[in-house]
């Protein structure tokens, strides 16, 4: 099978625009989620005060309903002779006449739900939209899978995985957010549409619980009802083959809804099809995850992003070791790097404390104006692609003085030329939610790649800073080379992309893992093949 190439024009920066935040979609990087949280701030304080007047409004209501009845209980006990009272009766016909009609025809009501639409209006264009939630929906998803996740855990706020029969907590939340029936049936809602019924079967089962347990009351937030997450459970289980489930759901359905006639169809369908052939036993109808097209590395993949951090250990190898490393430069002499050899065939070797604190904030401010929906290579063009979720930036030296600080302590460290364009500008990724990217070179493997538009050879070498820490998950994995390294915060890993002979080095395909909890930032520095002439030997030995 054939690997998509991370390629990013380092050049777009030319032409890169302040655009709104809400123009680009917000589940592909966990800073748009966090900046969010300020629009429902707003929101609170608009239903706030919509909640105020209507308090206010029914207040008055109440008080004139209170005056009438009070009114009548005195009315009742001698209404002639009340009524002979001209006053009395003066004031009976003035409430008869106008007061009743002022109170039911208010248009206060309509007014205090008019302010807080206006309000809510001139929040629209920062609100989440549907691809968002269909993104986030998705994001879940692949973190189950990814993690191995239990669906019935993550709908009790609790990240669990069944080992030998017991759920083991792989992360324990500091505050668990459970979720409502409601919630699942979006997210099963996204797989049935996709038609993916390994998912929707899963999400449904836990929201037609939900739903039934919250005893089908409705409430006005929902999109879906117990009757909806039936619907559509019960053709999710059609569709795996399990008649007898679709069957019985069916006809719990048309307790709540017996004139639906498509319903009224389908039970009978459902019918038809198990008389004329049983179900066997219930096992029949083991849930199958989609496949995919990249199964052949699937497995090898999850299992590096599970373990979150599979190195091999130095004691096993010998030939891996730690020092504190100046590669001989006179500016790394009195503060050599801690250098970890991670990997020999690739070369893959780590540098602890690469980056202080203060420089990855320098980095992250800097790029948060110019994230944009990271893209991959597609043929001679970049697309978006669901394997790589997440919002870049490109920072060129003149971005920030910490750019070019960091150009020169990577070219100290490497002997590399890094200078545009022999090196990219500097790439700031931020990973969304279950931001990943999976298994692909970096280097060019396609003579049409957008890598060499600079026209500076392939991709020789990558560097990549790890600008925060993550809570779990997230780690790079590297599949052939069967390792994963978690995320460790201001280091940073560099490797070699092609073999000296310009090959590119097939031991490289590595993956960013989905982020389960934290917001990962990364930035890259590639580095191409020319301006390293005299700096990295090259040779004409193919087995080189
Ligand atoms: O985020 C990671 O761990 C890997 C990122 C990566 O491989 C890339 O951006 O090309
Ligand atoms: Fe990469």
């Amino acid at each position: 099978m054939k690997y998509s190439t991370c390629v990013c024009f380092s050049w777009s920066i030319l032409t890169v625009a302040v655009i709104p935040l809400s123009l680009g979609e917000m589940y592909t990087s966990l800073l748009n989620v966090k900046q969010a949280i300020s629009v429902e701030r707003k929101l609170i304080d608009y239903l706030k005060t919509y909640i105020d007047h209507e308090s206010e409004r029914l207040e008055d209501v109440k008080r004139f309903y209170a005056k009438v009845s009070d009114l009548h209980t005195e009315l009742y006990k001698g209404p002639a002779t009340a009524m002979a009272n001209p006053l009395v009766a003066f004031t009976l016909i003035k409430r008869l006449h106008s007061e009743w009609l002022n109170v039911v025809h208010s248009n206060e009501a309509q007014e205090n739900t008019q302010a807080l639409r206006s309000s809510y209006e001139k929040e629209e264009a920062d609100l989440p939209k549907l691809e968002d939630l269909q993104g986030a929906a998705q994001g879940l998803m692949r973190l189950q899978d990814v993690y191995v996740l239990q669906v019935a855990s993550l709908v009790r706020g609790l990240f669990q995985r069944v080992t030998e029969g017991q759920p083991i907590d792989i992360y324990r939340p500091a505050v668990s957010v459970p979720l409502s029936g409601d919630d699942c049936f979006l997210v099963g809602k996204v797989a049935y549409e996709q038609h993916d019924y390994y998912h929707s079967v899963q999400w449904l089962e836990e929201s037609v619980r939900l739903f039934r347990g919250a005893g089908g009351e409705w409430i006005p937030e929902n999109a879906g009802t117990l009757e909806d997450a039936l619907d559509h459970l019960a053709f999710s289980h059609f569709k795996t083959g399990n008649i007898s489930f679709a069957l019985s759901l069916s006809q719990e359905l048309l307790h709540h809804d017996p004139m639906n006639g498509r319903v009224l169809q389908n039970v009978e369908k459902y019918e038809r099809l198990l008389v004329r052939s049983p179900p066997l036993s219930i096992t029949d109808h083991g849930l199958k995850r989609p496949t995919s097209n990249n199964l052949r590395t699937r497995d090898t993949y999850e299992t590096l992003c599970q373990t979150q951090g599979s190195q091999q250990m130095h004691f096993k190898n010998p030939r891996l070791f730690c020092d504190f490393f100046t590669n001989g430069n006179p500016g790394l002499l009195l503060l050599p790097v801690r250098r970890e050899v991670l990997s020999l065939q690739p070369y893959v070797v780590l540098y602890h404390n690469f980056i202080t604190d203060t420089e990855a904030e320098d980095i992250k401010t800097t790029a948060h104006a110019g994230l944009r929906r990271s893209v991959v290579a597609a043929g001679e063009k970049q697309a978006t692609a669901e394997y790589r979720i997440s919002k870049s930036a490109w920072l060129k030296d003149s971005a920030h003085s910490t750019v070019g600080k960091l150009d020169q302590k990577i070219s100290m460290l490497t002997g590399l030329n890094v200078k545009h364009p022999y090196g990219e500008y500097l790439q700031v990724v931020n990973y969304g939610i279950g931001g990943h990217y999976e298994p692909h070179f970096d280097h060019a493997t396609s003579p049409s790649s957008p890598v060499f538009k600079l026209k500076t050879g392939n991709r020789v070498a990558t560097f990549m800073i790890y600008l925060s820490s993550v809570e779990a998950g997230g780690s790079t994995a590297f599949i052939y080379a069967n390792f994963s390294i978690p995320v460790v915060e201001k280091a940073a890993i560099f490797w070699w992309n092609l073999h000296r002979n310009g090959q590119g080095n097939e031991d490289t395909l590595h993956a960013g893992c989905p982020v389960l909890i934290g917001d990962k930032w990364v930035a890259n520095k590639w580095i191409h093949e020319h301006g390293q002439e005299f700096l990295h030997r090259c040779s004409l030995n193919p087995e080189e």
